[in-house]
């Protein structure tokens, strides 16, 4: 699986924030956006473009815009945070729509919504998850969107656990990931260390 680590300095100090426990929910939701701004420049950086012609105020020149604007998907609640500022960066998005939450003993993901495009065969789709942990949500999440055709899927997450790449890459579905950072592992309560915490309680409290 094709695996892109957000290495930027700038990217670097907006994940310490949101790692900092002293970082209050608006604090930890701005310095979310500010980081989706970068890791969706970083997604995007390959994507292929039309071109057509634009006349500026002084000659016609060639303009570009991307060939196949992605659907976006945000993983409820925690997805939340990144789909205003990747869709403001690709205009022409459309934006569908996952709501999963972990079981807090069997660490197993409950879906509880789904509203997606039934037919994804020709649309690249950004899934949007701040935390990829043991990996569940986010196999499920693509399982759906491969049921509904989806041929290739970007995973774009702030912290990756290596149990969470593993599972992605054993699952065998057309993915990728771009993250800001593969942290070290995960405790006993399927917790990414160091990690952020409950990025869903960080933005919005308590569930
Ligand atoms: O890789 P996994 O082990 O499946 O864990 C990752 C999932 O956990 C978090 O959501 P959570 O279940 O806490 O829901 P929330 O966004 O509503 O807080 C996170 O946003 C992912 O969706
Ligand atoms: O560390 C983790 C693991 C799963 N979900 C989170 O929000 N944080
Ligand atoms: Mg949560």
């Amino acid at each position: 699986m094709e695996t892109h680590v957000v290495d930027h300095p700038l990217a670097a100090a907006l994940l310490t924030t949101m790692r900092d426990e002293r970082s209050d929910n608006a604090t930890f939701r701005t310095a979310l956006r500010q980081l989706t701004h970068m890791l969706v420049y970083e997604a995007t950086r390959d994507a292929a473009i039309d071109t057509f012609e634009v006349r500026t105020p002084v000659a016609v020149t060639e303009g570009t815009r991307l060939a196949r604007p992605p659907l976006l998907v945000p993983v409820l609640r925690a997805g939340l945070g990144m789909v205003e500022k990747a869709s403001s960066l690709i205009p022409q998005s459309r934006v569908g729509f996952v709501g999963m939450a972990r079981d807090e003993e069997t660490h197993q993901p409950v879906p509880y919504m789904e509203s997606l495009p039934d037919d994804l065969s020709q649309t690249p789709v950004y899934v949007l998850d701040p935390m990829l942990a043991t990996g569940g949500s986010m196999v499920h999440t693509i399982e759906l969107l491969v049921g509904r055709g989806a041929a290739e899927v970007t995973a774009i997450c702030v912290v990756a656990a290596p149990e969470g790449v593993a599972a992605l890459e054993a699952s065998g579905l057309p993915v990728r990931l771009v993250a800001a950072s593969i942290d070290d592992g995960l405790n006993e309560n399927a917790f990414i260390v160091p990690g952020l915490g409950d990025a869903g309680d960080r933005q919005f409290g308590p569930r």
